[in-house]
């Protein structure tokens, strides 16, 4: 861990069950390769993942079983190792790529940026090499102009120990968000191809299918529908990720999904028993198939030392690796040359995106409408008009914890380079419809308007199913997606462990209050409920209650307190450029794109670090 992290704490923990093959899956690090330093239960950093693998590849070599590293992208974007750099990531893609990850494949964050785009092609597809895996996404050489694939669409490999033949694929979701230097193919269209076509032939032992997909979306279900399609018995691995939650689906018996979280909070384990190794018939090339007994295993491991410790059998003395010290090394470096700890001010209370109610004194959404917004959404040239200035909850990434507010932080809360954008003078009563579109959960059709899931938070951008209540399948609201998995018949898994402890509904910060746990009470975290059951986090905590945001939030600044102003500037954070347009034309507004001009100077997070600096100066 980082100096200055906290320590973890002590915990009833659940043991990972081993197969012939096993996984350990990260997603949406964005990141994160300090590790938490406020929070024990994620204080462990990438250095310390790389000690567990290491000493996890022991232990699958000594029991003759394999071991998969896999990552699911969104690596970068969301904390300063990678966004307090200029150019961003000078550090971040050494510090990962310490890391031996058999699999990954591309996140949306990857591809937001020309640059990032670039630099995934330049940078980590030669660090990872043939592990590197782009089912459905094509990069543009700006040399030649030429459209090439990112990387190898699939890869065909034998495990180290058992000689398991797999064929992997590596997808992302539909994805329209893309900097032009990159084609994303939707999914649909890339399993009708003559390559993926056949390659679901191949009858592997085993299909691996990574993707940042969220576990329960429909390209995952169409990939899973084309290989049975083709090939009814053979087992399937999916990895997912996106939405930024522990989540694990089973699609039939011989297949299982899992999603491990975000922010390197979570290291996902899957286990897979009963795999047949398939023998080519003497006669003729059709291979056997006799898949009988398959077992699956999934765990959500919460990434602190003391956990590592537990799953290793390992101690501090006995656990570091030379590896692993050198990445925990290099990110103490890093964050030294970037200045990260820098105090900005001290944070008087908790701020919290889903742990606090909406609207609310400990909602981070109400402080930046009453408190944030008001004092810097200011043009001093148009400084004496009312505004009304929107964000989209989606933009804030993280909590604010009482104490010191860093350089860090101020990318943890706000990473991305969103400057503000206005349409000036809109008739009070059109632009006050806009908030009401933005949120309006796409229960009504507004023409040209982009989905307005995309503006809220990952995790509630597909809701999951109810798993206290009895039914299996629940509309999401939105589009009348069917949720709790693709099928109607449930779970079929074969190892099915449930554990009903840890019932009671307790508040309790995750963060905990002093970092200990003495008195044998249990601490507040994940509680994961999944198609599996209920055991699924390795470390038996106390849940905690979280609650929902809109897509968008909006403050009224400049107004006066008796009348509503007949005009007001619509100012609003870059990334809403395309939905705004549709909803002001929805309200009765003939604006177009040449309306909108940028309002001021600065991004969301410059104003943050400024408004803290001038506002947060008590000492912590
Ligand atoms: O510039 C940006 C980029 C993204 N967002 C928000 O983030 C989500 C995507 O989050 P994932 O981590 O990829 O799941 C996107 O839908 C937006 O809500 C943003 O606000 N600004």
């Amino acid at each position: 861990a980082q100096p200055g992290a906290v320590k973890p704490v002590a915990a009833p923990m659940r043991d990972l069950t081993w197969g012939q093959l096993n996984f350990l899956h990260t997603t949406d690090t964005h990141a994160w390769l300090s590790g938490h330093f406020l929070e024990p239960s994620f204080s462990a950093d990438w250095g310390d993942y790389i000690s567990f693998s290491q000493h996890m590849r022991k232990l699958a070599d000594d029991k003759g079983a394999d071991l998969l590293l896999i990552d699911t992208g969104d690596r970068i974007e969301g904390s300063g190792i990678y966004d307090g750099s200029v150019p961003k990531g000078i550090y971040q893609y050494d510090i990962y790529a310490q890391q031996k990850v058999d699999l990954l494949s591309t996140g949306n964050h990857e591809l937001y940026k020309a640059y990032s785009i670039d630099m995934e092609h330049n940078t980590t597809v030669p660090n990872f090499k043939e592990n590197y895996i782009a089912s459905n996404l094509d990069y543009i050489d700006p040399k030649t102009g030429k459209r090439v694939p990112q990387a190898q669409r699939y890869r065909k490999f034998k495990t180290k120990n058992l000689g398991l033949n797999i064929v992997a694929f590596g997808f992302l979701f539909d994805f329209t968000g893309n900097a032009n230097n990159s084609i994303v193919q939707p999914v649909a269209d890339t399993i009708k191809e003559d390559w993926f076509q056949a390659a679901i032939k191949e009858k592997p032992d085993l299909f691996v299918v990574i993707g940042h997909v969220g576990v329960r979306m429909q390209e995952f279900k169409d990939i899973f529908t084309a290989i049975r399609k083709e090939d009814w018995d053979t087992p399937i691995a999916f990895f997912g990720g996106h939405l930024h939650i522990r989540d694990a689906v089973s699609y039939d018996s011989k297949s299982l999904a899992i999603a491990s979280g975000r922010y390197l909070e979570t290291i996902g384990w899957m286990s897979i028993d009963g795999i047949a190794k398939k023998q080519p018939k003497e006669d003729d090339d059709e291979q056997v198939a006799a898949q009988k007994g398959i077992s699956f295993s999934r765990k959500y491991i919460d990434n602190n030392l003391y956990g590592m410790y537990y799953h290793t059998g390992l101690n501090e003395t006995t656990f570091p690796t030379k590896e692993g010290r050198k990445a925990s090394q290099m990110i103490e470096d890093a964050r030294k040359a970037l200045d990260l700890d820098h105090r900005y001010g001290c944070a008087p209370r908790d701020l919290w995106m889903t742990r606090a109610p909406y609207p609310g004194k400990d909602s981070i959404y109400s402080w930046l409408e009453e408190e944030v917004l008001p004092s810097v959404v200011v043009n001093e040239d148009r400084k004496d008009k009312p505004r009304l200035a929107i964000l989209n909850t989606g933009g804030i990434r993280f909590d604010i914890f009482k104490g010191p507010f860093t350089r860090d932080d101020t990318f943890t809360v706000s990473p991305f380079n969103s400057g503000f954008r206005y349409v000036a003078d809109v008739p009070y009563e059109i632009a006050a419809k806009v908030i009401g579109i933005l949120n309006s959960q796409a229960k009504i059709f507004v023409h040209g308007l982009p989905n307005t899931r995309q503006l809220t938070i990952p995790q509630q951008m597909y809701p999951r199913p109810n798993f206290d209540e009895e039914t299996e399948t629940v509309e999401d609201g939105q589009d009348g997606v069917e949720l709790g998995g693709f099928g109607k018949e449930g779970p079929e898994i074969d190892e099915v462990v449930q554990d009903d402890e840890n019932e009671e509904e307790v508040r309790l910060e995750l963060r905990g209050d002093d970092g200990s746990s003495d008195n044998g009470e249990l601490f507040g975290g994940y509680t994961t409920k999944d198609d599996i059951g209920k055991d699924g986090d390795d470390t038996v905590h106390k849940p905690i209650d979280f609650y929902a945001v809109p897509n968008c939030i909006q403050a009224e600044v400049g107004f006066s307190a008796d009348e509503k102003p007949k005009a007001v500037d619509l100012v609003f954070i870059d990334f809403l450029l395309p939905w705004i347009i549709p909803a002001l034309k929805f309200s009765g507004g003939d604006y177009s794109a040449k309306d909108v001009e940028p309002y001021m100077e600065g991004t969301l997070t410059t104003k943050l670090a400024e408004w803290i600096s001038d506002n947060w100066k008590d000492e912590c």
